[in-house]
């Protein structure tokens, strides 16, 4: 069995390593356009901040890692057509020479890209966008002059968020914007993001929420922003407005999603039987939601390159949905969350009640200690745990694996009161802010 994979950055990644490491045998081939492969993009706002020392560690593998596994391997080679009934794959490789790889069975790992936001000036040099090595490469390289003081972030998600903090943490004027009236608005409700808004402005960061960039302005360089409300002196602008998943090889042939990207089965299939997608390139069952939709993350990316690569290796593993799982952590304070906020859920037409907590983490007789609020959303007709939101100074992120198994396994909110939650002042408190969070529902 030969299976190709098109795009080998973290899904692509999980799915050969699957086959190569469970499936001796198996002919793997990788192609990606890049020069590089397993970049953590999560890291760049820590190197570009410099709370980390260098970039370097932000890879996990590399070709010759491939290579050693008995797969071949082609970098800087883009694919260009797919033809899916004679099954061949074309693309041009490291030599600009069009070549051909034949399949038994295709994996499309290709990814996503950024939204850009089409307004007048968007191609001005200076516009940056933050998904690449080479593009984080260049806004820590833009970062350095002396000449870039003041740095315009358009989008208030989680890229934004994070290189707001990088750019402040080298010394720059930030300014945040965003369309919604507060950061974060996808993935928290309101009463944790004004604690997030709270945080980013005591550290200086100028907040713009509910304003829309409608030009960028300058010779060739971009000189000012205009918003929907003023305009500003920028001399740098990063673009974070979100991602779109990349399925143009495909897109004519395979059945997609609103937004694009292959509509795959619960093993990775897409509606072509040799064909696979995985990552973001592909859409995703949400356990909350009680649907597909579609969940940009490095996690998402690595679970379904292993559902894909056992069900091509021979092994009939059905992926079990996810919750979209997520964290943040900036300037010390942390936001974790997972399913549905309350404002997701009404957007969704899921009628939910919800209950909030706030308490130390810690016994009060423990000095180092921060408070954390926590909110537990419920649907209102099966009492079913759909969505959970925990923030605080402390670190409180192994918390939320635990509301993310709730959901998949459809566990009340009333299951929770009782549970038999450990005790011990170095961690936490007797009252238990999960517990009391619970036993205050409706
Ligand atoms: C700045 C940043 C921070 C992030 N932080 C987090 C985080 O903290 N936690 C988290 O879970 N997620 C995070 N993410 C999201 C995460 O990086 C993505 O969800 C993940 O990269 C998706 O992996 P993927 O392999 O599906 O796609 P991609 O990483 O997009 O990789 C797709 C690959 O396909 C290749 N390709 C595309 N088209 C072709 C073609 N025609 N021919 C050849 N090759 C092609 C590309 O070169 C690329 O290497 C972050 C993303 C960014 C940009
Ligand atoms: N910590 C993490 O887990 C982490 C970190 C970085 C990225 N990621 C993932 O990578 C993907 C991309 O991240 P992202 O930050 O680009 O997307 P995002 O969806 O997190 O945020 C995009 C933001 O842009 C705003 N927006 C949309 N259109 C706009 C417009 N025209 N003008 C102003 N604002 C606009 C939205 O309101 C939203 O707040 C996401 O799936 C994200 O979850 C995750």
């Amino acid at each position: 069995m030969k299976t190709v994979i098109i795009g080998s950055n973290h899904a692509g990644i999980a799915a050969a390593n699957t086959l190569l490491d469970n499936y001796p045998g198996n002919e793997v081939v990788l192609i990606d356009r890049n020069t590089n492969l397993s970049y953590l993009g999560c890291g760049t706002a820590l190197w570009v901040g410099r709370q980390i020392d260098g970039y370097e560690g932000l890879f996990y593998t590399n070709k010759e890692d491939f290579i050693k596994k008995g797969a071949k391997i082609f970098l800087q080679s883009s694919v260009t057509n797919i033809d899916f009934d004679g099954k061949v794959v074309h693309f041009e490789d490291e030599s600009g020479k069009a070549t051909t790889e034949s399949y038994d069975k295709l994996v499309l790992a290709t990814g996503s890209k950024p939204i850009v936001p089409n307004i007048p000036g968007k191609d001005l040099d200076g516009i940056h966008f933050l998904k690449l090595f080479q593009e984080g490469q260049a806004v820590d390289h833009a970062m350095s002059s002396e000449d870039v003081k003041t740095v315009a972030v358009i989008g208030a998600g989680y890229i934004g968020v994070e290189i707001a903090e990088a750019a402040k943490r080298r010394g720059k004027n930030v300014l945040l914007f965003d369309a919604m009236p507060t950061s974060l608005a996808s993935y928290y409700d309101p009463e944790f993001t004004e604690r997030m808004d709270a945080n980013l402005e005591k550290h200086g960061i100028e907040l713009h929420f509910g304003e829309l960039a409608t030009e960028y302005k300058g010779d060739t360089r971009v000189t000012q922003l205009v918003t929907d409300k003023a305009s500003y002196d920028v001399d740098m602008v990063i673009n974070a407005i979100g991602f779109t998943a990349n399925s143009d090889l495909g897109r004519e042939h395979l059945d997609t999603f609103r937004n694009g990207a292959y509509l795959v089965d619960s093993h990775q299939k897409t509606s072509d039987d040799s064909v696979y997608a995985v990552g973001d390139s592909a859409t995703i069952y949400s356990n909350a939601l009680e649907a597909t939709t579609y969940i940009a993350l490095a996690t998402n990316a690595v679970r379904s390159g292993i559902v894909a690569g056992h069900n091509i290796g021979g092994t009939v593993l059905d992926g079990i949905g996810v919750q979209g799982s997520n964290g943040i952590s900036i300037f010390g304070y942390n936001m974790v969350s997972t399913g549905l906020s309350v404002a997701a859920a009404a957007k969704n037409n899921i009628d939910v009640d919800y209950t909030d907590y706030e308490d130390l983490q810690k016994p009060g007789f423990i000095k180092e200690n921060g408070a954390v609020k926590i909110r537990i959303v419920y649907e209102k007709s099966s009492r079913r745990i759909v969505g959970a939101q925990l923030a605080s100074t402390e670190d409180i992120s192994a918390n939320i694996h635990m509301f993310s198994l709730a959901i998949q396994e459809h566990v009340t909110i009333d299951k929770l009161k009782l549970l038999d939650i450990f005790f011990l002042p170095h961690f936490n408190q007797p009252y238990n802010y999960i517990t009391m969070a619970a036993l205050k529902a409706k």
